[in-house]
């Protein structure tokens, strides 16, 4: 084997509350996160919802101690998997590339490049693959590649997603049953999965496999644990006026109370490290929104972060990927007819004059009735809560 290198994927977050509004430009100019059907307003809107959501979105940093812990977390976890991998006879290098925050991704590749990596295994940090997430780190490393043919000379295979792997799997399990037995009645404790949420045209009209994945990944850890307590699955943290995957959790929580549930254990299930949906979401406000509702007991599955069966199991995932046959960033990116990540085609909006000069008129429109709105604190954007 030639120089080994892994390049761990992840979303980033604000270190800081400074860092909190360039951190949500970047999050919504991305065309994997708000879908627009006009590309030179993603700049524009992304401007405006960053500048108008900072404030509620600096709050609720401020609640968990004014920054995101993602970095400091994914620098442990790429510690760890590097040990793990050291243990099982690989040296490898270990790199964190960021979707939104430092370390960029791009960061990653120049270091890569630099340290003349020959074999990579790119992982995202996301057990179920979603468009939103490792499907847009990977279209990032897609254009990456295309700009520095260089970087052909590194044989690279990426991972789409591996919520099915059995350390992984186990380890869950494992969480779920302490916080049961923590439990007045361990056996009357409701299981509660809360997923991060997607819009749902993401799933329905451009074959998203993420809810399907989800789904998937509650029943290998529910029997994995092998208990007979009832569980449900939810979704969180929606943004924005378009409908998203349901039941979304504040509902599914209000209406388990309703039924006389007590006991409630929630499992954060789309993401391995903490951050601020489950340390200030879950553990502030479906919490309050729980006990207000008469859950008496209401606990919180701590995420994976290091946890050591679950670094040993991405260890062997990188060993086994690496020897495998390759699999291309395009092969997971548009793996099949059915999944389109967006948009489809950039070609697809080629400019003609007309389209050009009516693209401006309605550009400086569309941006005066924004300004307006950040302005006034008023209008149509406020009225669909994206701001
Ligand atoms: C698998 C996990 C995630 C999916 C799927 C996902 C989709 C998605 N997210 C947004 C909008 C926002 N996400 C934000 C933060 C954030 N998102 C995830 C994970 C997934 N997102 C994480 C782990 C984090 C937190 C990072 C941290 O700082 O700890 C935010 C910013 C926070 C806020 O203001 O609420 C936004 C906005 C969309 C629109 C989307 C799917 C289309
Ligand atoms: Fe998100
Ligand atoms: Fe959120």
């Amino acid at each position: 084997m030639g120089r080994v290198g892994v390049l761990l994927l992840n979303l980033g977050g604000p270190e800081q509350l400074e860092d909190v509004r360039p951190f949500l430009f970047n999050l919504f100019s991305d065309p994997e996160i708000i879908r627009l059907p006009f590309p030179w307003l993603q700049k524009p809107l992304a401007w405006l919802i960053s500048s108008s959501r900072a404030q509620k979105s600096q709050e609720n940093y401020q609640q968990i101690g004014g920054g995101s812990p993602l970095r400091q977390i994914t620098e442990e976890q790429a510690n760890a998997l590097q040990k793990s991998l050291e243990k099982k006879g690989v040296e490898a290098n270990v790199y964190i590339g960021m979707r939104y925050w430092y370390p960029f991704t791009e960061e990653a590749i120049a270091r890569i490049k630099r340290d003349g990596i020959e074999q990579l295994a790119i992982l995202p940090l996301y057990p179920q693959f979603s468009i939103s997430t490792s499907g847009s780190s990977f279209r990032l490393l897609e254009q990456l590649w295309l700009e520095d043919p260089t970087l052909n000379r590194i044989r690279y295979t990426a991972i789409p997603s591996w919520y099915s792997r059995p350390g992984y799997v186990q380890a869950m399990a494992e969480l779920i049953a302490q916080e049961l037995d923590q439990l007045p009645d361990p056996s009357d404790g409701h299981i509660f999965f809360s997923a991060h949420g997607v819009p749902v045209s993401y799933v329905q009209e451009s074959g998203d496999p993420y809810q399907r994945e989800i789904e998937h990944c509650t029943e290998l850890i529910i029997k994995a644990l092998n208990r007979a307590n009832d569980y449900t699955l939810a979704y969180q943290s929606r943004v924005g006026p378009v409908e998203w995957l349901q039941p979304y959790t504040e509902d599914a929580i209000a209406d388990l109370a309703a039924r006389g549930i007590e006991s409630l254990v929630v499992v954060p299930i789309s993401f391995v490290s903490e951050h601020i949906e489950t340390l200030q979401e879950i553990d502030i406000e479906y919490r309050e929104i729980a006990e207000e509702a008469g859950i008496e007991n209401f606990r919180r599955v701590p995420a994976l972060n290091t946890h050591s069966g679950f670094i040993d199991d991405l260890a062997d995932l990188t060993v086994e990927a690496l020897a495998a046959p390759p699999r291309l960033l395009s092969e997971v990116v548009h793996p099949d007819k059915r999944m389109k990540m967006y948009p489809p085609e950039r070609s697809a909006w080629g400019m003609t004059p007309f389209a050009e000069v009516w693209n401006g008129r309605l550009a400086m429109v569309g941006f005066l009735a924004l300004l307006l709105e950040l302005v006034s604190g008023r209008g149509p954007l406020h009225f669909v809560g994206l701001l």
